[in-house]
């Protein structure tokens, strides 16, 4: 697809010339506000299935140009939903060494240091995810909103292979580790809301649970992730560093944000 980016003539206000859902409703991620919660004991807990790897398993851990990413086989899934949910992988965003901030959804306009998303695809419904990307029960993603304090042995399991993909396109394996130890203790307290992608195209597909409950990584850990990277590739001559690659909070219109907790 068309090339775009973060900031800079082709950043985050520009996406809807070539994405037009980017401009359109149901858009994420949001700030997600007390105001705007209303519990609903009707969610139940996430469950989750196949999400502790064993380290004879290889994954892919990659530079997509704007993200640090871990393609994930599909036997993980999310079986608490209406239809089984199948993983493909999970990313990050974050802030810089200079800005922390960087996580996409805010919780009471509280930006946190990144985010982690877990995507999963409806495979009750779909035969793969590029049939299921567009469509309205199509995606799951897991969200989960990252802080700096503890060391997290769980991140640098893959933390540590960091310098193998610092250029667009890079990939390297990596032996497969508990995915479930990067999830929070709870999994029974999120917010839950229909989104879309936080990315072009930006498609209304998305099915949200942002967890409560926080992840930590140590400051040099977020440093690593925040510094490490470049959206250019190994051939082009100008580096570009990655980073602050957070989409800003979208207009929450109508829409219902459920807790499955009360405050
Ligand atoms: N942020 S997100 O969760 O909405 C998201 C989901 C998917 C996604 C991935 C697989 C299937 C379907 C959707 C891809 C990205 C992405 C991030 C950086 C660069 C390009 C794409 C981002
Ligand atoms: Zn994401």
């Amino acid at each position: 697809g068309y090339k775009w980016t973060y900031s800079g003539p082709d950043g985050e206000h520009h996406w809807s010339k070539h994405y037009p859902y980017c401009g359109g409703a149901f858009q994420s991620p949001i700030d997600i506000k007390s105001e705007l919660l209303r519990f609903d004991p009707t969610l139940r807990p996430i469950e989750v299935q196949n999400y502790n790897l064993s380290p004879d398993e290889q994954l892919t851990l990659g530079n997509n140009g704007h993200a640090l990413q871990i393609s994930l086989p599909s036997k993980m899934h999310i079986s608490s939903l209406r239809y089984r949910y199948s993983a493909a992988q999970l990313h990050f965003h974050w802030g810089s060494s200079s800005r922390i901030a960087g996580s996409e959804h805010m919780v009471n306009s509280k930006q946190y240091a990144a985010e982690m998303h877990v995507v999963h695809y409806n495979s009750d419904k779909y035969p793969n995810i590029s049939s299921a990307v567009d469509k309205s029960d199509g995606l799951a993603v897991l969200g989960v909103l990252i802080e700096v304090g503890e060391f997290n042995p769980t991140f640098e399991q893959f933390l540590r292979f960091i310098n193998g993909i610092k250029y667009r396109d890079q990939k390297v394996q990596v032996p497969g580790f508990n995915i479930r130890a990067l999830l929070p203790a709870r999994l029974d307290e999120y917010y839950r809301y229909d989104g879309s992608l936080t990315t072009p195209p930006c498609y209304p597909s998305v099915l949200w649970t942002v967890f409560r409950n926080t992840m930590t990584v140590s400051q040099k850990q977020f440093n690593a992730l925040a510094t490490a990277l470049y959206s250019s590739s190994a051939q082009e001559s100008a580096t570009i560093p990655l980073h602050s690659n957070y989409r800003k909070a979208q207009l929450v219109d109508s829409r219902i944000v459920l807790a499955s907790f009360k405050e």
